[in-house]
């Protein structure tokens, strides 16, 4: 006979962890099933391991700064401390035994193993002991997340390349690094492993790195990332790959050139987890590439999905948004249900990229009457004197008809923080006569902003 619980969250992510641990304290029978580690990309291979790189890359940066500011120093990268703090503080060396006791103590049952959709109302999940059927009265959470996706270049899948999952357990620094793919993984690696002395060359197949961000972002990173010696390859293909134990990865790009590096990551964007998951059974689409949700995290009768394979942005903040309108929604409570218009991203650069809502792109596809303003941060008061790191742009983007802000991006020092304020002025529809009148402080970063709203043509 199968066992018999009122939810089964299916993969436990950021979002999937959260809805379970919600629902087991709001009195339901929970069950989390996750094959791998509670908790998901973010703690063990995202978010977490690559901050703390970039918070050590960062320092040593900043210290290779005081010669123009004020002193002399010598700085002498050491990884073994990255590593261990990766792996002590972060991780517990890839153990996720916390977070497993975390959701039992909050009254759920955990099951390790795949989880698959077997009908309505039904689950199975393949566990170390053989499968095992579930019977879920009220409804699946389906949190599987993404995984690396590999791009099909010849000579590539035989050769022993990285991907996220295994440059954050790197022990030692290779002498050279070639990133195939240009986005936020490729970008904020690269400059990481730079700062520590290895050899980066970025290969980004579309004509510019981070293209989902606004041009002047995309120009502001690349010259910063070009000014540390990285060499950024924008608008290139690549023909195959090859490896040799001693002489390492050869790319070869179109048009016959070669490329050599130590290590080779390829951090070309992600796949959803749905194969495998008898989403058919349930009457949803296997093949497609997201679990298409409505504004309660619904995808089908008694089937909700939260996090990255939903489509609206693959972030962990997404993921727990996403995550709390669920657990309301299989509660029966009301909302407010789920709103994109303001979803905000940082991107941990140096100098970091902050954006929120539509790029100006985006705005004018979306036929808005498009006024957009600019300010360079490097001749606002705080810019200047920051001096050394101070590169950066401040870009808002207007829907003149409304009177208020669609979208903007921050770039520089703390350009994820400056973010916040105009995160909140797009959210709430602030007009722009209210943000043309408001005190910004002297001197902040962020009173750039006043200066960018002030360049808008209303
Ligand atoms: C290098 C890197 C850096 C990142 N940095 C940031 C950042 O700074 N900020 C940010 O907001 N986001 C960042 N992200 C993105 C972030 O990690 C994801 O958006 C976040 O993890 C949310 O994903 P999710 O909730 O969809 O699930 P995931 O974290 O992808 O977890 C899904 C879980 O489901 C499990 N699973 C899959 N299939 C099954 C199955 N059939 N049965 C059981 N279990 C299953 C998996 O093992 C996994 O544990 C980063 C990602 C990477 C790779
Ligand atoms: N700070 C953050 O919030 C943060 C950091 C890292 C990742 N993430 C999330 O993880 C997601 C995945 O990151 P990502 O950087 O892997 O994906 P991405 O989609 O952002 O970027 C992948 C890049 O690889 C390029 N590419 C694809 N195939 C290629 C090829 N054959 N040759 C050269 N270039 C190729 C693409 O054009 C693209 O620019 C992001 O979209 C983001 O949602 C967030």
């Amino acid at each position: 006979m199968s066992e018999s619980v009122d939810v089964a969250v299916i993969g436990l992510g950021p979002g999937g962890e959260h809805v379970a641990a919600q629902l087991a304290k709001a009195g339901l029978t929970v069950l989390g099933v996750e094959k791998h580690l509670v908790g998901g990309e973010c703690p063990y291979y995202g978010c977490i391991p690559s901050k703390m790189m970039i918070r050590a890359a960062d320092a040593l940066a900043e210290a290779r700064r005081i010669p123009q500011l004020g002193g002399s120093v010598e700085v002498t990268p050491d990884w073994a401390p990255v590593a261990k703090r990766i792996s002590d503080e972060a991780t517990d060396a890839w153990n996720d035994q916390v977070a497993v006791d975390r959701l039992v103590d909050n009254g759920g049952r955990f099951v390790r193993g795949h989880g698959r959709l077997a009908g309505p109302g039904r689950i199975t999940v393949e566990t170390a002991e053989g499968p095992v059927d579930y019977d879920v009265r009220r409804g699946v959470v389906l949190n599987v997340g993404t995984s690396p996706a590999v791009p099909p270049i010849e000579g590539l899948a035989a050769t022993p390349y990285w991907t996220n999952r295994d440059i954050v357990q790197v022990n030692e620094l290779p002498a050279s690094l070639v990133v195939i793919g240009g986005g936020a993984i490729g970008c904020e690696l690269a400059q990481a492993f730079a700062r520590f002395g290895v050899a980066v060359t970025i290969l980004e197949v579309a004509p510019r790195i981070l293209g989902p961000e606004e041009p002047e972002a995309s120009k502001v990173v690349a010259e910063s990332l070009e000014a540390e010696g990285i060499s950024v390859r924008a608008g290139v293909t690549i023909d195959r790959v090859d490896h040799d134990a001693s002489s390492g990865f050869a790319v070869t790009l179109g048009g016959g050139e070669q490329l050599h590096g130590a290590a080779l990551l390829v951090a070309a964007g992600r796949r959803t987890n749905l194969a495998d998951l008898g989403l058919d059974t349930v009457g949803l689409d296997p093949s497609a590439r997201f679990v298409d949700v409505d504004e309660q995290m619904r995808a089908a009768e008694g089937v909700w999905a939260v996090g990255d394979i939903t489509g609206k942005g693959q972030f962990t903040h997404v993921s727990m948004y996403q995550a709390e309108i669920a657990v309301r929604s299989v509660l029966g409570k009301d909302g407010p249900w789920a709103d994109y218009t303001a979803v905000s991203r940082a991107t941990f650069t140096d100098p970091e990229v902050g954006s929120v809502g539509l790029t100006e792109a985006q705005a004018r596809d979306a036929g808005l009457r498009v006024v957009t303003g600019t300010y360079d941060l490097p001749v606002s008061s705080r810019g200047w004197i920051h001096k050394v790191g101070n590169h950066g742009v401040i870009k808002v983007v207007a829907d003149a008809d409304r009177g208020v802000l669609v979208g903007a991006t921050t770039v520089g020092p703390s350009g994820g923080e400056m973010i916040g304020l105009l995160a909140t002025a797009v959210h709430a529809a602030v007009p722009i006569e209210k943000l043309r009148t408001m005190h910004y402080a002297y001197p902040t970063f962020h009173r750039a902003i006043e200066n960018a709203i002030n360049d808008l043509d209303l």
